[in-house]
């Protein structure tokens, strides 16, 4: 595991705009509708209404995992799914076609562009960026959800999205997953086979870019054994960290 500096600059992120805000009905999506937004109101997920002196642990239940495409995100995400289901996994919105054995709902909600649209006009988006030709969000209400009821939240995001979560909500702890080296990222990429070249050759210009900014951070877990970080990682988000 490396750790880069913790310290992080800015003032406690709000969400409270968060918890008024939800997905609609239906996103139009290419594949089928999104759950509706939840009823039941919820207070200010970052704690907005706790004492100062006594910090509220609910902040730092956010873990944003993000590392350059056929690091292994999804492969981590996925085991975590499987073997904790006390870890709350956010479904991204995206406008990429499913790859087989995808599902609407499971590892993403497919929408078109049009869709994709009404999600960022009508304010649904925690966040969201344009990666490789497509287009990729996180739901804003049920993050916001989770996080009021105090269940850890994992969002599996690119850089771009990890740099707007910063912004918006400092306490988030952001964790960088690292290939062992270049090669492997390479071999793994092309190895997974669910894409064509010209589309890996996007995926690894964007991953030099995403390497070079492995130092913004909080910590680093490097991909050699897919067990080994999922047990790092369950025991960050099982640790509240210093103020
Ligand atoms: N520790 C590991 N050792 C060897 N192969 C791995 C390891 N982790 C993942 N892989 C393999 O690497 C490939 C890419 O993994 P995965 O799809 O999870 O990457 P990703 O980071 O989610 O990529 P993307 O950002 O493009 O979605 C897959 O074929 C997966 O089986
Ligand atoms: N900013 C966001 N990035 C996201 C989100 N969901 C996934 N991603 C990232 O997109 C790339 C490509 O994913 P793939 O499934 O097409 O291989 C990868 O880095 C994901 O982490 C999101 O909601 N926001």
């Amino acid at each position: 595991m490396r750790t880069a500096d913790g310290d992080r600059a800015g003032g406690r992120g709000g969400l409270a705009a968060a918890a008024a805000s939800g997905l609609p009905a239906s996103a139009g999506g290419r594949n089928g509708s999104i759950p509706p937004r939840p009823d039941a109101a919820h207070g200010a997920p970052d704690g907005e209404e706790g004492s100062a002196a006594r910090p509220d642990l609910r902040r730092r239940r956010l873990t944003v995992l993000s590392g350059p495409s056929g690091v292994g995100k999804s492969t981590v995400v996925a085991e975590i799914r499987r073997a904790h289901p006390e870890v709350w996994l956010s479904v991204s919105v995206t406008t990429r076609s499913p790859r087989p054995g995808e599902k609407h709902g499971v590892q993403y909600y497919f929408v078109d562009d049009a869709g994709f649209d009404r999600l960022v006009a009508e304010g649904e988006l925690l966040e969201w960026a344009e990666f490789a030709g497509n287009r990729y969000g996180t739901p804003r209400a049920p993050v916001a959800e989770r996080l009021a009821a105090g269940v850890p939240v994992l969002l599996e995001i690119d850089l771009q999205g990890a740099r707007q979560v910063r912004r918006a909500m400092p306490e988030a702890r952001l964790v960088f997953l690292a290939p062992p080296s270049w090669e492997e990222l390479v071999r793994r990429l092309t190895g997974r086979g669910t894409e064509p070249p010209e589309v890996i050759e996007r995926r690894l210009e964007a991953a030099r870019i995403e390497l070079a900014a492995e130092k913004e951070f909080d910590v680093t877990l490097v991909n050699t054994s897919v067990q080994d970080v999922c047990q790092e990682l369950l025991a960050l988000m099982a640790d509240p960290g210093s103020d």
